[in-house]
């Protein structure tokens, strides 16, 4: 048997996998790879050899044995596959993968699980591969296809030991922002990867077990909703105002020379000026069908929002518009029949109105965002993680898909209070929403007027009036369900926690102290 010489090893050579094993190569790792279809891994190793510098590197298998024989000990194995397992009792391709890795892994042998998992499975995973003696970590891994190649945001979480040996190759993999700006450090040169001397890592430590992956998820909750508020924006302006795609790509090309910079309105400003590929005669946006697919990780977001008890409205309205936009054949069919208002109500002057929508996304993204923060907060309690808010900002500043200028404003409300509430109560953000409020409420209520759904838009606004409200209207919806099934109130004069109940069929309506 040949020594070993490989210094990691990666399982799954679709898109991520590939581009994270060349990635690795690039920062001076041999790397060991093996797919479950053989010949997606020859096809790659010839691609790899064709075309890029660091292929001496990178070391194919088409046998399980042989891959995990190659890599030196303690072996260090990234699995980059589908990962579907959200109950506990799920066993997905992560599963199927480790358990024939697991009899030929040695004690101290480390499986990093860099896909989308569902933290609940990771939670499992941990627990129930260390009983066969196997270290499992889960790392959250954003960027996309470029992220993964050139420089990816990485949140881990699991064993701090198992941490340790992986953080070399982590930090040297992940994506770079300026120590003085947080501004990410881009270079897309294989044969000039970005140094761990040139800048930040974007990636450190996140907690135990799961909480990379809840991590990870909840970033996926902001993509939704972040993409969701471009799409508002671009709905506002195609059907309000008429503009054409390239007119739009404009607006935010501009958008984003300042607090919206960032690399989803980047791209939308790309993908706006792009023409049919078969047809240049039309815009690429025009002919791609109106119905979003979606792999979990918005709803888990949502899901885990929900079980918690915390109001993440704007981020569950996201994956909700998603869901609405798949029932493509009903809403034509309901188009026919259901009118929206009779007439048009004017928006007014088309630039005042451009900028009224530039400031409506950017209070929404803030209370988006507020949103994602606060629920991690929750999570930490209920998972008995101790996460820093801080850094979690820090690391998004750069290589993943939400990265943007207004995270390094995150990072600096965490570094001035790590115990922060809620976003919106940091003055930066309460500043930019005071400034911001009047033309955000113009723009939802102009939707509302002419008929336009801006579900986002709104749901983050009617979530930033009632954070802000000290009275809501649920101690009428406490009434009645004392009344309907004897459920109790507390009262505004009498201490927290103290309940009573009105027995409302009694003719003088007594009130029971419980
Ligand atoms: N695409 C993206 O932008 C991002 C994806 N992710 C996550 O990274 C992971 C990889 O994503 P992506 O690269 O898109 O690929 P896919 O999610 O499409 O997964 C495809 C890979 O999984 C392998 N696979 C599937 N089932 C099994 C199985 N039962 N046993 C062994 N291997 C299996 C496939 O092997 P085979 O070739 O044999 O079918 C292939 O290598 C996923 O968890 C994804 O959610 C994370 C961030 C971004
Ligand atoms: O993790 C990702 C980006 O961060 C993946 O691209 C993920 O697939 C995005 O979610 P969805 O497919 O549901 O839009």
């Amino acid at each position: 048997m040949p020594e070993p010489t490989s210094d990691i090893g990666l399982i799954g050579l679709a898109v991520m996998g590939q581009n994270l094993v060349l990635n690795m190569a690039d920062h001076g790792f041999d790397v060991a790879v093996y797919n479950r279809t053989t010949s997606v891994m020859e096809d790659f190793i010839k691609e790899v050899e064709a075309e890029q510098p660091s292929a001496s590197r990178v070391h194919g298998h088409a046998e399980l044995a042989d891959f995990v024989a190659s890599i030196k000990c303690p072996r260090k194995i990234v699995l980059m596959v589908q990962s579907t397992a959200v109950a506990s009792t799920d066993r997905d391709a992560v599963d199927k993968v480790t358990d024939q890795l697991e009899p030929l892994l040695q004690e101290g042998d480390l499986i990093i699980d860099g896909g989308n998992s569902n933290w609940n499975a990771t939670i499992r995973r941990e627990k129930e591969y260390a009983a066969k003696g196997i270290r499992f970590f889960g790392s959250g891994v954003s960027g996309g296809e470029l992220g993964a190649r050139f420089g990816p945001s990485l949140m881990p979480g699991g064993d701090p030991e198992a941490w340790e040996s992986l953080k070399p190759i982590w930090e040297a993999i992940a994506a770079k922002v300026d120590r003085e700006t947080g501004k990410p450090i881009e270079r897309f040169d294989p044969s000039n990867p970005v140094t761990l001397e040139e800048g930040e890592p974007c990636t450190g430590y996140i907690g135990a077990n799961g909480a990379g992956h809840y991590v990870k998820m909840v970033h996926n909750g902001i993509e939704y909703i972040d993409m969701q508020l471009i799409c508002e924006a671009y709905f506002l302006m195609k059907q309000l105002i008429g503009m054409q795609p390239d007119e739009m790509s404009q607006v935010f090309a501009r958008w984003n020379e300042g607090d919206l910079d960032s690399f989803l309105i980047e791209i939308t400003t790309d993908i706006l000026q792009q023409r049919d590929p078969t047809d240049p005669s039309r815009f690429f946006v025009d002919v791609v069908l109106d119905t979003a697919g979606q792999k979990g990780t918005g709803k888990w977001t949502s899901i885990s929002a929900l079980d918690m008890g915390i109001p993440a409205n704007a981020m569950a309205e996201a994956v909700f518009a998603r869901c609405l936009s798949a029932i493509k054949d009903e809403r034509v069919a309901a188009s026919e029949v259901l009118r929206g208002p009779a007439e048009a109500v004017d928006f007014g002057d088309q630039g005042e109105f451009i900028e009224n929508i530039r400031e409506a996304l950017y209070c929404s993204k803030i209370c988006a965002y507020a949103q994602g923060f606060q629920l991690m907060r929750e999570a930490q309690n209920e998972f008995d993680w101790d996460l820093d808010f801080g850094q979690i900002a820090a690391m998004f500043r750069g290589g993943c898909i939400i990265r943007a200028r207004f995270l390094q404003k995150i990072t600096d409300a965490y570094a001035e209070d790590p115990k922060l509430a809620n976003l919106l109560l940091n003055d930066y953000f309460n500043e930019a929403v005071n400034k911001g409020q009047a033309a955000w409420r113009k723009v939802v209520s102009l939707a509302v007027l002419n008929g336009v759904a801006v579900p986002a838009f709104a749901s983050a606004l009617a979530y930033f009036d009632s954070y802000r409200t000290a009275t809501l209207p649920q101690n009428l919806l406490q009434a009645q369900r004392d009344y309907f099934g004897a459920h109790t109130y507390e009262r505004v004069d009498r201490p927290r926690g103290e309940k009573f109940h009105v027995d409302w069929p009694e003719e003088n309506r007594p009130q029971l102290t419980l």
